[in-house]
């Protein structure tokens, strides 16, 4: 069974103060969430211990945006597993495209960070998607094989899910059309050796968009990024028809 899995996103955003609101505006809406469905908030760093004693008991679990592939070390600025699941965290993504574009990932260290996460008891999200350029010249479907080729390199595909993220539609307003991610996620799906592989849509998510991107039969969620900030968007976003 594909599990639904609904993702946010918040990157660089919130301080613990800001968190503190957004709570008290979210958690009035958690008894409304569908039974089944995995709501994920993956906050900085910073936020995860306010909101794992915060969200303690609730059906929002925590997620984490990066995971180092060591247990300890003189890794300054990197944070590892045991770290996060000392926290309550179940969630990590990695290999997302802003950590590729600006950070220097690769497929090698996103395949190490990948098995740490599972090492930990984690279950990691990975990011995969292609540039604008990449797209415009065909080239989607092969981009997306090399990247799972190299960072699934003795993945264990029972504790994973996968965001198809175009990087031409995050942040951009620019959804791809729902018709077209499921085209593509259905390639993703083609080229795993488990076919019970949950796999999100990821860029552009929003309150408008979500029951169009969620009715696509590839679609097994979402990870939001902006309109995961504000509390009844996300509300909404986790509500989806
Ligand atoms: O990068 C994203 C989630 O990881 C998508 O961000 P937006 O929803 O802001 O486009």
């Amino acid at each position: 069974m594909r599990k639904i899995v609904i993702a946010g996103n918040w990157k660089m955003f919130k301080t613990q103060a800001e968190t503190q609101d957004f709570l008290q505006g979210f958690l009035p809406h958690l008894e409304e969430i569908p039974q089944g469905r995995e709501v994920v908030l993956c906050p900085p760093f910073t936020n995860l211990n306010l909101l794992s004693k915060s969200l303690h008991g609730s059906v929002i679990q925590l997620g984490a945006q990066n995971v180092h592939w060591e247990e300890n070390g003189a890794y300054t600025g990197e944070i590892s597993g045991p770290m996060l699941t000392e926290l309550g965290v179940r969630f990590v993504i990695v290999g997302h495209s802003e950590r590729r574009q600006y950070f220097g990932e690769t497929d090698a260290t996103v395949n190490l960070r990948l098995k740490a996460a599972q090492k930990h008891g984690l279950t990691p999200i990975l990011c995969v998607g292609e540039t604008k350029e990449q797209r415009d010249a065909g080239e989607t479907e092969s981009i997306i094989t090399a990247q799972l080729d190299k960072d699934l390199i003795d993945v264990d595909q029972d504790n994973l899910v996968i965001a198809y993220e175009p990087i031409w539609a995050i942040g951009t307003g620019d959804t791809c059309e729902s018709t077209e991610a499921n085209r593509v996620i259905g390639l993703i799906r083609s080229q795993l050796s488990n076919p019970h592989v949950s796999i999100q849509y990821g860029g552009s998510v929003k309150p408008n968009n979500i029951d169009e991107i969620m009715a696509q039969p590839e679609i097994d969620g979402a990870l939001v990024g902006g309109a995961s900030l504000e509390p009844a968007s996300f509300a909404r976003i986790v509500n989806y028809k």
